[in-house]
């Protein structure tokens, strides 16, 4: 899907100043987000962003970035690249950029069940074989660490905002609002209902067929919080725990994610 033409091609995008950069690591929600930014747009503009494009900027081929120049704004893009790795122009233009985490565990059970889960992508013989690839970072978009790690100096820029799927998924209508805030969209309170109710797991995944083919199911699977209880082991829950203890302790980002509440009993 991300080839290295596409790669090089990449820096040269131009990004503009009213880009919506939604940036998250694989299975941490980043259909939900982009479903919640579009129907914040499709609110207040009543035109809906449909391009011929798959979303994601990374994917597609190398020829992408110039027929996006032809896309009228507001356009979202998501990624789940390394904010290191993002084309320069979305700084220089200062796009903003919407990060979302999901906690670990969960990512990587979702992570699991959507190769195993999928007929056309590869799958694993077993979850043990699965999470072993995933603690090494050797699975699509590789770490889940080192993308954290990244991340998690760049939180606090002017144009940065981190959003939580746990949070999101507490209290939809407020992450909504802020959403909608970061972006300058002004929405009235029914609005943000309208909104909520069109964005709830069971929402999304009732229409998923309609709005994502076949994958749709698959992509929409469970979304829940701790379903990582189901396969994790307690050496697995060790493991785990110990990983993000030695990359993230003392890191914004290890309270912004809540790990003790979210992976732990
Ligand atoms: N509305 C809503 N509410 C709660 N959870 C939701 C919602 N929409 C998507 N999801 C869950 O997000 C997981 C998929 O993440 P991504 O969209 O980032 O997947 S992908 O990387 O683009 O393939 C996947 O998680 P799991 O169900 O745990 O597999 C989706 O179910």
């Amino acid at each position: 899907m991300c080839t290295s033409e596409t790669f090089q091609a990449l820096d040269t995008f131009e990004a503009r100043s009213d880009d919506i950069v939604l940036a998250s690591y694989p299975k941490c929600g980043s259909n939900w987000i982009l479903h919640i930014v579009n129907e914040i747009i499709f609110t207040v503009s009543k035109k809906r962003c449909e391009y011929p494009e798959f979303p994601v900027l990374e994917c597609g081929d190398s020829e992408k970035y110039e027929r996006m120049k032809q896309f009228p704004s507001p356009r979202i893009l998501t990624t789940h690249l390394h904010y290191d790795k993002l084309p320069q122009s979305i700084f220089k233009n200062k796009a903003k950029i919407l990060v979302m985490f999901r906690n670990p565990k969960d990512t990587a059970v979702s992570f699991f069940h959507f190769h195993n889960d999928v007929p056309d992508i590869p799958s694993y013989a077993s979850w043990d074989e699965f999470l072993k690839q995933f603690m090494k970072g050797q699975v699509s978009w590789g770490s889940y660490f080192d993308f954290a790690i990244n991340w998690s100096k760049h939180l606090d820029e002017e144009n940065v905002k981190f959003i939580l799927y746990e949070d999101l998924k507490e209290d939809l209508a407020t992450g909504i609002k802020q959403i909608a805030e970061f972006f300058k969209f002004s929405l009235t309170g029914e609005q943000i209902q309208t909104i909520s109710a069109q964005s709830t797991f069971s929402a999304m995944r009732e229409k998923s067929q309609e709005t994502h083919g076949a994958v749709g199911p698959f992509l929409f699977r469970k979304g829940e919080v701790g379903d990582w209880k189901n396969l994790f082991s307690e050496a697995q829950n060790q493991e785990m725990d110990a990983k993000f203890k030695e990359c993230l302790e003392g890191t914004s980002l290890s309270a912004k994610l809540k790990y003790e509440s979210y992976c732990h009993d």
